[in-house]
């Protein structure tokens, strides 16, 4: 078991990168705590395998280091890093046993017989695999395949970390949520590493106890599923995760007569703390995006006068939820309600509760500003 660090890394596949474009893997440092459940979640193409691959030993990063426990690993093969891979497709050994394929792993690396029959036994029950374990491999479904495979990484105990490339892919979507299940308890049980790849935010917020968001080569927010839903650290966070993902919308930061400090969304003001106003005055910014998730929108039943009146577009509803499309300035936006809650058609009365109300400049989360201690 082995605490991962990515200490400066960055990769191209090109031999002579020309600018932060060319690089696969964007320079970062990063850690990975012994024993934890991660999920890196991202798009296609954001990097999820290159940087898996560079942990795994697959791949050489062209720049910085990974380290097990401290320990520089750039130079270790595959086999010397103690890692084990579990890919989209099953790897499996068509003509074994499903037991002699789970024990593969332990007599390739010299385990006596009577400890290799304990462990594929308890990783055959763990898997549901144990009635399955005298057939041969060629006969199972890919899900009993996948299981097996899943198999292979559990059965060491010496293993520094698992990594899983979406291996849920070939697996029926009605057992998909059994396996998740199942790797989750695993991991409690096994207290090992585990990295997850996936591009599905379900997925990843099962799973893992913090996920670390990619996009474009980089980790753009590293976080419990809860950080990431409630304090998006980037606009992509927001974007990416929740159904639907966070309203944007571009305002102006103007300086007023009186000398204080607004936000101003066309003729609109959108209420922000003293502490925020004086973050972005202090940043020199005029141009800022306000992100607001569905669920925050506050939507009033009558007339408020602390809020907008906006033109109601249309309502979906979703069986256990509604999501209503508004107007706000010209500009769609969205919230997210409760089945039962009515919803006038024409104009209705919605607020922006300043607390969800975010704020992001050149993409990342600007905080308020925090009040200097005085030194008396
Ligand atoms: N062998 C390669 N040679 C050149 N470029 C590559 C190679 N493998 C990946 N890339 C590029 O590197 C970037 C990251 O790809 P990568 O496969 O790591 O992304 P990903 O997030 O795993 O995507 P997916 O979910 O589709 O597998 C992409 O722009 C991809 O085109």
């Amino acid at each position: 078991m082995a605490e991962i660090t990515l200490n400066s890394l960055a990769h191209s596949y090109g031999e002579k990168p020309d600018g932060q474009k060319e690089y696969a893997i964007r320079e970062m440092t990063h850690v990975w705590e012994q024993g934890g459940a991660f999920a890196l979640l991202g798009p296609s193409g954001c990097g999820k395998s290159t940087l898996l691959n560079i942990i795994s030993g697959l791949l050489e990063p062209s720049e910085g280091e990974v380290l097990f426990d401290g320990k520089r690993v750039n130079e270790l093969k595959p086999e010397e890093r103690n890692i084990a891979q579990v890919f989209q497709f099953p790897v499996v050994y068509d003509t074994m046993s499903v037991y002699d394929n789970l024990a593969f792993p332990l007599r390739n690396i010299g385990v006596p017989e009577y400890k290799v029959r304990s462990k594929v036994h308890e990783v055959a029950e763990i898997l549901e695999l144990t009635e399955q374990l005298k057939r041969k491999a060629k006969g199972l479904s890919a899900d009993q395949k996948q299981k097996v495979s899943m198999g292979r990484g559990l059965v060491r105990d010496d293993v520094s970390a698992i990594l899983f490339d979406e291996p849920l892919t070939v697996i029926d979507p009605q057992l998909k949520w059994k396996l998740r299940r199942k790797l989750k308890q695993i991991h409690e049980q096994f207290n090992i590493t585990m990295v997850y790849v996936t591009h599905d935010q379900l997925e990843a917020s099962t799973f893992a106890d913090k996920i670390a968001v990619m996009y474009n080569g980089q980790i753009v927010q590293f976080g419990t599923p809860r950080e990431l839903f409630e304090n998006p650290a980037h606009t992509f966070v927001g974007y990416f995760i929740g159904s639907p993902g966070m309203n944007f919308f571009e305002a102006d930061l103007i300086q007023q007569a009186d000398g204080t400090a607004a936000i101003r969304f066309g003729e609109y003001d959108i209420t922000a703390s003293q502490a925020m106003l004086a973050q972005l005055s202090d940043m020199q910014v005029n141009k800022i995006t306000l992100g607001i998730r569905p669920e925050f929108v506050h939507v009033w039943d009558g007339k408020s006068d602390d809020a907008f009146l906006v033109e109601v577009d249309y309502v979906e509803d979703l069986g256990t939820y509604k999501i209503l499309s508004f107007l706000f300035n010209g500009q769609m936006m969205k919230a997210r309600l409760s089945e039962d809650q009515k919803i006038p058609s024409g104009q209705i009365y919605v607020s922006f509760p300043e607390q969800w109300t975010k704020v992001y400049v050149n993409d990342y989360l600007v905080e308020p500003k925090q009040e200097t201690q005085d030194a008396n």
